[in-house]
């Protein structure tokens, strides 16, 4: 179910006394309309169904609202637009209805020139994300090489006959064959203890790259970054998709799977960098917020710190 912008979240400090350098997010997001010019269009996936369907913590509905509240007190330093598209929601387990209006919405932002930003919501997210970049293409005229990069401690290619959290990129892989196009998948910071031995099979068969976790840090950048610039070549497009506990279970508690060991926040940030500067981005989304298990909401302001980085 999609609902419009509800700008009364968007609320924080005015230090108006300092002019208009010391805007904050709040008082420069706009609300998404069909005639807006091209600009970043947030847009909220409240579902936490998949989280359900694959035993996770429930809780992350309410991610993208508390993400929204972390983003709206941060500095503004951005240039160009940024809206809020409003929400898809989840009802009940409805969750590939969801995923279809996730995919349509994201569709019609793309159309209209933007960058969506999908602020979820469980890692089902990036099912419906890829359905709406797929179908942007096939209405573009020509099936471009998509490349997805993942920055999670999962592959999340589980087998099985119901779409959950942990089966978006196996079934982005099956739409892929069906609609004869390559499926070009690169993921950092795979856990090797958090994937069964299944899943590192599924991965070799499927032709995924990816780099473990104690592969990415500081000290290997070259390595991350020139493996992201050869894949980003091969591609036309790319969808980045953040699962923030890609991220140090100490950094990004409120999650429904905390990563005992997880990627530094500087690496991650350093590989959003990297996606961004292959100038191929098209689409992007945060996934995993879960604000029932945050503390003292620092997962919601490191996704923040996220979003705002890509926003950029
Ligand atoms: N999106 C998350 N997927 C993970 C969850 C792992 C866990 O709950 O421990 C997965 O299915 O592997
Ligand atoms: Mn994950
Ligand atoms: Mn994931």
């Amino acid at each position: 179910m999609y609902q419009a912008a509800d700008m009364a979240v968007w609320q924080g400090r005015v230090d108006a006394e300092e002019g208009p350098l010391a805007r904050r997010w709040h008082e420069c997001l706009q609300a998404f309309h069909d005639d807006a010019p091209p600009g970043t269009a947030l847009l909220g996936f409240a579902c936490h169904a998949g989280v359900q369907r694959n035993h996770g913590r429930p809780g992350a509905e309410e991610g993208p609202l508390a993400l929204r509240k972390a983003l709206a007190n941060l500095a503004w330093h951005h240039e160009g637009h940024i809206y809020d598209a409003g929400n898809v929601r989840c009802v009940g387990d409805a969750l590939e209805e969801a995923q279809q209006e996730l995919g349509r919405q994201v569709t019609h932002l793309l159309q209209r020139g933007h960058f969506p930003l999908v602020l979820g919501g469980g890692h089902e997210i990036a099912y419906g994300s890829f359905l709406g970049l797929a179908r942007h293409a096939e209405l573009q005229g020509r099936p471009p090489r998509v490349g997805i990069v993942n920055l999670d401690a999962h592959f999340d290619l589980r087998a099985g006959e119901r779409g959950s959290s942990g089966t978006p990129f196996r079934q982005i892989a099956e739409a892929c064959a069906a609609n004869r196009m390559s499926f070009n998948y690169l993921v950092y910071g795979i856990s090797e203890p958090g994937n069964t031995e299944a899943l590192f099979h599924r991965a070799r068969e499927l032709g995924v790259q990816w780099r473990g976790d104690e592969e990415c840090t500081r000290d290997r950048m070259e390595d991350l970054l020139d493996t992201l610039a050869f894949f980003a070549d091969e591609v036309d497009w790319l969808y980045l998709t953040v699962c923030l506990d890609v991220l140090p279970g100490s950094v990004a508690p409120g999650v429904s799977a905390p990563a005992a060991y997880g990627v530094e926040l500087s690496v991650v940030e350093a590989l959003i960098d990297a996606a961004k500067a292959t100038g191929k981005l098209m689409l992007a989304d945060i996934a995993e917020l879960n604000p029932a298990f945050d503390r003292d909401g620092v997962t919601a302001k490191v996704a923040a710190r996220l979003a705002w980085r890509i926003a950029r």
